[in-house]
């Protein structure tokens, strides 16, 4: 039967090291399925796809029909875990141009994120191109007090409300965020916004699959259900204690293997553009949980071929601190063969009647060889196809390794205290109430 595939045979990482890691690997399975390690107050997203809110659920596909039906342009409105998900989500299943499509093969509306920067040009170039599109607004916080969305909401409410009018522009507005805390979901019940929540013990980069996804998700048409039932087979599929027959825990236990052998950088790489957003999520995921107490695997990533032309000479022969993870695709729907030409001036003459699927397919393994060669170690993630099941699956896949591998680590996977620094100097830089004193200082070092 078809499955999700982990190949590990190309690591150099030995059989004898890989049972040496059992006894830990068998402590840490214990630590999150019996909730007793550190950031236990975070391990919602373990069964959510099994007992997730079936209610909310359904008022979430209808809010997806009516933002269908009634507006042109969705934008969604978060940072990291509240924006790359759905990113990652939309990109991997839908049209490689998706925004571009006409409305009659598209039959959904554009999506636009903001909120995930603070530059004045995109967010003037954004009201721009909905200027003459009927839109609706998702914002996505978990906090509610994050202050890049925050700003952008500020910016887009007003804006919504002068081209419809306060009741009817909160109509067009959806909020996802806590059931309870933080600003936004006070204005939320002030304004009669329709709202979603974010359980309290899912952590931001592991809520792709709750409504913080799954409603921009549903407004581009993708099969919210056959996501989750992905997911579902990969609680099942993942939860074994069996290190040879589980895929997910090979993987944790080998990059770990990796990181004790000095790699420290993990690219993960992949031959479908329609994955890049898959990676950005991935590298959140990654290095929010494990960069911490000096430690961690830096996540980096690739698209091929493309960055075989820039980024692929370092790959090959720059510093052997690396290793390679590739989603690989295996099946292509589309099969586009390459014709016979009689001149035959580009000398391509030989891959006439091959599909491009076929040449992509050997520029995989051709690289897999080359990199192993100049002492990169691969690891192949493999996924029959890309549809809602396994892309599901993949989601689920990386997030329970995540939480093997920082316990693995060491480390509490599930917290971000890192992420505080940038944040108090920026608030002391731009005169917060609360923050003279570091703002003294700081602007002393700045000169
Ligand atoms: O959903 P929120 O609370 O706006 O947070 C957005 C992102 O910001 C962080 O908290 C980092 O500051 C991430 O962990 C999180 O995904």
């Amino acid at each position: 039967m078809k499955n999700l595939y982990f190949d590990y045979s190309n690591s150099g990482v030995s059989q004898s090291d890989i049972e040496s890691m059992k006894k830990s690997l068998n402590t840490v399975h214990n630590m999150l399925h019996y909730k007793t390690g550190s950031g236990n107050e975070f391990l919602g997203w373990l069964d959510y796809p099994v007992n997730y809110d079936e209610e909310e659920f359904q008022r979430l596909k209808k809010s997806a029909e009516k933002i269908r039906k009634d507006s042109d342009a969705l934008i969604v409105i978060g940072i990291g875990g509240s924006y790359l998900g759905a990113r990652a989500v939309i990109e991997a299943l839908s049209h490689s141009f998706y925004n571009q499509l006409p409305k009659s093969k598209r039959n959904s509306p554009e999506i636009y994120f903001a909120g995930n920067n603070i530059s004045s040009r995109y967010m003037k170039d954004l009201l721009e191109i909905v200027e003459d599109k009927d839109i609706s607004i998702n914002v996505i916080s978990k906090s509610g007090t994050t202050t890049e969305p925050a700003i952008a909401f500020r910016i887009l409410k007003e804006y919504m409300e002068k081209r419809y009018g306060k009741e009817q522009a909160a109509k067009r507005i959806y909020v996802t965020t806590d059931k309870e805390k933080g600003a936004l979901k006070k204005l939320a019940e002030d304004e009669g916004y329709e709202t979603f929540t974010i359980p309290d013990d899912i952590g931001g980069r592991f809520s792709v699959l709750t409504p913080v996804g799954l409603l921009p998700v549903a407004v581009c048409g993708i099969d919210v259900d056959r996501l989750m039932d992905g997911a579902k087979s990969g609680r099942e599929e993942y939860s074994l204690i069996d290190l040879d027959k589980n895929y997910c825990y090979q993987y944790a236990v080998i990059r770990n293997l990796l990181y004790n052998s000095s790699k420290s950088i993990e690219i993960l790489a992949s031959y479908e553009p329609s994955m890049r957003y898959t990676a950005e999520w991935w590298k959140q995921l990654y290095g929010e949980s494990e960069g911490k107490e000096g430690k961690g695997i830096f996540p980096a990533s690739v698209d091929f071929s493309a960055d075989l032309h820039s980024l692929g000479q370092y790959i090959q022969d720059g510093r052997r601190d690396l290793f390679e993870t590739v989603i690989n695709i295996e099946g292509v729907a589309e099969r586009l063969e390459i014709k016979r030409q009689e001149s035959d001036l580009d000398g391509l003459n030989y891959l006439a009647g091959d599909t491009l699927g076929y040449v992509n397919r050997k520029a995989f393994e051709g690289t897999v060889l080359a990199h192993v060669d100049g002492g990169v170690p691969n690891l192949i993630i493999s996924i029959p196809e890309i549809n809602e099941f396994y892309y599901g699956k993949l989601i689920y896949f990386f997030q329970k390794a995540c939480g093997i591998s920082g316990y693995l680590l060491g480390v509490n996977p599930f917290d971000q205290p890192g992420v505080e620094a940038y944040k108090n100097n920026m608030f002391a830089l731009l005169g917060k109430p609360g923050y003279e004193e570091l703002r003294r200082k700081l602007e002393k070092r700045l000169g």
